[in-house]
């Protein structure tokens, strides 16, 4: 088939795009692709890198108050809807799909206008502003978490899981991690703050590094791209079992590698966490719609699969409970299966049966 896909601002909407996009060429359902992006978002150099066609359409995401720049954000919407038109006659999809971020709302728009099947993917528990919108015109949703359903017109409402969890379902443990100087047999903590990075969940990492760096397990600390040269300048020198980087650009590769994460709770990284089964400590981020990473990690706590510390609770004694949970094997033990009882490993199939569906209903 013929795909437009649309998804970004951050990672959380970009890695399901690229794990669906892999999927169907592994089935040999892909005839072509173009993948639809803004200049500005992580998807302008994520994607080029992955070999997938990029062109852009310029928008800008609504202020949630009211506010001048919303006008502005209408404006570069009706101008986004005449490159969207351009692009959609020019290609002509069989099919386009969205997974969020405002990037997606013209070309999803602009193909439900011109009666091309149209799906949605929505990763999270609560509905983003894009999707919300996009529910009234596409033919089919795709979900995660059932919490988000009542958002949207039921008749179109399938779960499906999220599509990076089935691409890293099945890794091996293998000896990547010797690229980041790590010991591949070691046990390995990973921090990361999700695809941006956040200031907090380093805060955090900093003030913890002299308990890892006397512990008997290793660590890989993950600034996130603008918050490294800060990071660095805090962190003048570093024991040998610990290695900060800015970006990991093929965390599958290390992931099955990993003792347990210390993370944000972004709906991409928990598809991830639970497919393989990783235990986490996550730290939902407080900015985000609805709170929607709070309720996301309340269902991994609820299983025993994720520790939950809210922003205010990182205390000094973050670090040693950390180093405690890297050494109990019994409760990592625990933590994995609960985590691992709930991935989703054919996700990407069940998003395609809904592509396929959504064409043959048109
Ligand atoms: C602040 C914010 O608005 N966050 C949202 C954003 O998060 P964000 O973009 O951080 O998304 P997620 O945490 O869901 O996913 C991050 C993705 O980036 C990857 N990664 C991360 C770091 C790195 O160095 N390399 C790398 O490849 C992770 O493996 C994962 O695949 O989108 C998610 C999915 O809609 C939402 O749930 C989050 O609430």
């Amino acid at each position: 088939m013929r795909v437009i896909v649309s998804g970004g601002g951050t990672g959380g909407h970009i890695y399901p795009a690229l794990a669906l996009l892999e999927q169907l060429k592994k089935r040999d359902l892909l005839d072509d692709v173009l993948y639809i992006g803004t200049k500005r978002g992580l998807e302008r150099r994520i994607v080029p890198k992955a070999g997938i066609p990029f062109d852009t359409i310029e928008l800008q995401g609504f202020k949630r108050s009211l506010s001048l720049d919303n006008i502005k954000t209408v404006s570069r919407f009706l101008g986004g809807l005449s490159k969207a038109k351009h692009i959609l006659k020019t290609f002509k999809p069989d099919v386009v799909v969205g997974t969020g971020g405002y990037v997606s709302a013209a070309i999803l728009f602009e193909a439900a206008r011109l009666h091309i099947p149209t799906v949605i993917h929505e990763q999270n528990s609560v509905a983003g502003v894009t999707n919300k919108f996009l529910c009234h015109f596409v033919d089919k949703i795709g979900t995660v978490f059932p919490e988000v359903e009542a958002a949207f017109p039921a008749k179109k409402v399938q779960r499906v899981g999220n599509p990076r969890a089935q691409q890293v379902a099945n890794l091996l443990p293998n000896d990547r991690l010797a690229d980041f100087g790590l010991d591949p047999k070691r046990r390995t903590l990973l921090i990361f703050g999700g695809s941006r990075g956040a200031p907090m969940i380093n805060q955090a990492a900093v003030n913890a590094i002299p308990v890892f760096g006397q512990s008997n397990f290793q660590t890989l600390f993950v600034t996130g791209r603008r918050h490294f040269d800060t990071i660095q300048k805090q962190l003048p020198s570093l024991p040998d079992n610990v290695k900060v980087v800015p970006y990991v650009d093929d965390m599958p590769a290390i992931l099955p590698d990993i003792a347990l994460v210390i993370g944000r709770s972004g709906a991409t990284s928990i598809a991830e966490l639970t497919a393989l089964g990783i235990p986490s400590v996550l730290i939902p981020s407080p900015n985000v719609t609805g709170n929607h990473q709070f309720i996301n990690a309340q269902s991994l706590k609820k299983a025993g699969a994720a520790l939950v510390v809210p922003e205010p609770q990182l205390d000094d004694h973050f670090g040693q409970m950390v180093a405690d949970l890297m050494q109990d094997d019994v409760r990592l033990l625990d933590m994995t299966r609960a985590a691992k009882s709930l991935g989703v490993p054919d996700a990407s199939d069940r998003l395609i049966q809904l592509m396929q569906q959504a064409i043959k209903e048109h």
